[in-house]
């Protein structure tokens, strides 16, 4: 197979995380069938925003971003949120932020128990495990996979007293955090290459071991897929119709990898999806399937920033001192130890009883029934079970340095201008809150209408002040406290009663940017899109694979269940040609 042909065995739509990876799986695993894969963005294997670790973020609203937001959401005060996503071969694993880490053995058994056999921990470990090569990782780590993990080398001397600190509240060191037991306080790993200190991501670690029969087709936006027939039976691809009217035939298979905000449109452009949705944007329907789109389910941030005594430099110094910034990037680009290596690197995963005390937990639990108790919905009873876990985490803080709060670093010329900072950011890994995205029906082509219906009951807000409120205790804990001078936001002063923290939280919650779901694999009559191979129902040879398809979503940053999910799609896609 070459760049001109029109002819693939396997055609993937999205050269994403779960797209490339896949891509060089089965080009690996089936040398003789052609593989094309295509991408939207363009190639960027040297562009230094994406590379330098120390970058993470430059590249948000960029060229790189589709730049989605949601439409304003009616329990955040009107307020719209970002939804940033990787627009550039590798996709989101261009832009994010680099953690490396798992969720709980519990919540990938949820996975099959839901109704998905063979999708448990044991083959979802075994699965990440490939994709996997953690320099320093404890036993069980992968050592031959195309990722790259490792603990970062520059932890800034502030933030020793993360770990101690956190300790104090019973949440134990845990430096074995990605065997399926994440609770517990620790420096974790990186999706870094540690060989040059570049960000490791499916593009410049998978497409390297791709076979020669692999094409990828970059700066090319796909329109829809094709079928053959609009019989009664089940639809049968053919192939895609490019954004600019080119038709590319599949012999085999198409398989999504567009992410969870793009996947669902491509369906529904394909006439795939709720009734209502495609009669409104006048698309004929081949396949009732009211699932697409829905069960959109995020993590959700608040964040509390402190202000570092002066003998401290954090991270926001390669932002307010361009002299010091250069001298940095010329001691990354000559490989030596640089501010630029820097990307997050204290955790911690905690359950309830651990954040705000068993009484508390109780409260929190009532709050969670009281929200879903009466729902049928199999996700929404997963985490209700999964309260009662004492492995599952609901709780994540990210230490994170340097100034990443809302109200925005000191302007120039201001009093802190140039001053060192450091920030808390608490997690919510399961809220209760769902919503949807479904394509514009007014500009089919156009942005998605993304409602993900933040915070829209009280276990969530509620859940969002207890993070707040904890994430300060454990600034105000030794030996953590001694190295700041001042709460910077909200304001030791300024946010104190209930009343004020949920103010705070409603004025500024944001999305950890890690929509899942919303092709979910789950059983047809519970609102699934696809089986447990991936196929979308209704149809013989059209399967998703990427973050779309996890059904419930887990206490861990995406991209390693991502990685899995790919891993796993190609053996399933491989077995069937045996
Ligand atoms: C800012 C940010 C920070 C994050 N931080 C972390 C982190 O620190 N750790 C972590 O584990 N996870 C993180 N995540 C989440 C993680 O990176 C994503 O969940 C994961 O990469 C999603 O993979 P995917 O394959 O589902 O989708 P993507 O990687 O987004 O891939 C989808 C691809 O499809 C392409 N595409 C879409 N529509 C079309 C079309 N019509 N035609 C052709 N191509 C199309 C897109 O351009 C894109 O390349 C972060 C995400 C973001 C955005």
């Amino acid at each position: 197979s070459k760049p001109g042909d029109r002819s693939f065995d396997y055609v993937i739509v999205g050269g994403g995380t779960a797209g490339t990876a896949l891509a060089a799986r089965l080009s690996q695993g089936l040398p003789k069938a052609s593989v094309l894969l295509v991408e939207a963005g363009p190639a960027a294997p040297d562009e230094l925003g994406i590379l330098v670790p120390g970058r993470k973020g430059s590249t948000l609203g960029t060229r790189y971003d589709w730049n989605f937001t949601t439409i304003p959401q009616m329990h955040l005060r009107g307020r719209t949120v970002g939804v940033n996503r990787g627009r550039v071969l590798g996709g989101s694993s261009a832009l994010n932020l680099l953690c490396w880490d798992r969720a709980a053995a519990a919540e990938y058994d949820a996975w099959a128990e839901v109704g998905n056999p063979g999708w448990d921990w044991r083959a979802m470990e075994a699965a990440m495990t490939r994709a996997e090569n953690y320099t320093g990782g404890p036993a069980g780590s992968g050592r031959k996979g195309p990722v790259h993990a490792v603990i970062n080398r520059v932890i800034p001397a502030h933030q020793q007293g993360w770990i101690p600190a956190v300790e104090k509240f019973g949440i134990p060191a845990n430096n074995d955090s990605l065997e399926g037991r994440p609770i517990g306080v620790s420096y974790q790993p990186s999706s870094i290459d540690p060989t040059r200190y570049v960000r490791s991501y499916s593009a410049n670690a998978y497409l390297p071991i791709a076979g020669p029969n692999l094409v990828v087709l970059t700066d090319t936006q796909v329109f829809k897929v094709n079928f053959k027939g609009t019989g009664t039976k089940k639809q049968n691809a053919i192939g895609i119709t490019l954004a600019n009217g080119t038709v590319i035939r599949a012999a085999r298979e198409v398989i999504l990898s567009a992410g969870a905000v793009q996947t669902p449109n491509l369906l529904e452009l394909s006439g795939i999806g709720q009734g209502a949705v495609l009669a409104a944007a006048n698309i004929t329907q081949l396949i009732e399937l009211p699932g697409v789109g829905e069960n959109y389910q995020d993590h959700l941030r608040v964040q509390v920033s402190y202000q570092l005594r002066d003998n401290y430099t954090s991270f926001d110094v390669l932002r307010s001192n361009a002299t010091v910034a250069s001298i940095e990037l010329d001691k990354w680009l000559a490989g030596k130890v640089s501010l630029y290596d820097y990307t997050g690197s204290g955790f911690l995963f905690a359950n309830w009883e651990q954040v705000v005390g068993g009484a508390n937990a109780s409260a929190m639990a009532a709050l969670a029934r009281a929200a879903v108790g009466n729902s049928s919905d199999v996700g929404q009873r997963k985490k209700l079970e999964q309260l009662a876990d004492a492995t599952v985490p609901q709780v994540e803080v990210i230490f994170s340095d340097g100034y990443t709060g809302v109200k925005g670093y000191p302007a120039v010329g201001t009093a802190l201008y140039g001053k060192s900072f450091f920030t808390l950011i608490a997690g919510l890994m399961h809220p209760l809150s769902r919503g949807n995205v479904h394509l514009n029906v007014s500009n089919p082509l156009g942005k998605p209408v993304i409602d993900p219906r933040f915070l829209d009951n009280e276990y969530d807000i509620q859940a969002m002040m207890a993070m707040a409120k904890f994430s300060r205790q454990v600034a105000l804990s030794e030996p953590l406290r001694s190295v700041w001078t001042a709460e910077y936001e909200p304001g030791l002063h300024i946010v104190q009663t209930d009343e004020q923290w949920r103010d705070y939280v409603l004025n500024t919650t944001l999305s950890v940017f890690h929509p899942v779901g919303t092709a979910a694999m789950l059983p047809r009559a519970d609102g699934g899109v696809v089986d447990s191979e991936l196929v979308v129902y209704g149809t013989t040879n059209v399967r998703v694979v990427d973050a779309s398809v996890i059904p419930v979503q887990i206490s861990a940053h995406i991209q390693t269940a991502v990685y899995g999910i790919a891993e796993r799609a190609a053996e399933i896609i491989m077995a069937k040609q045996r």
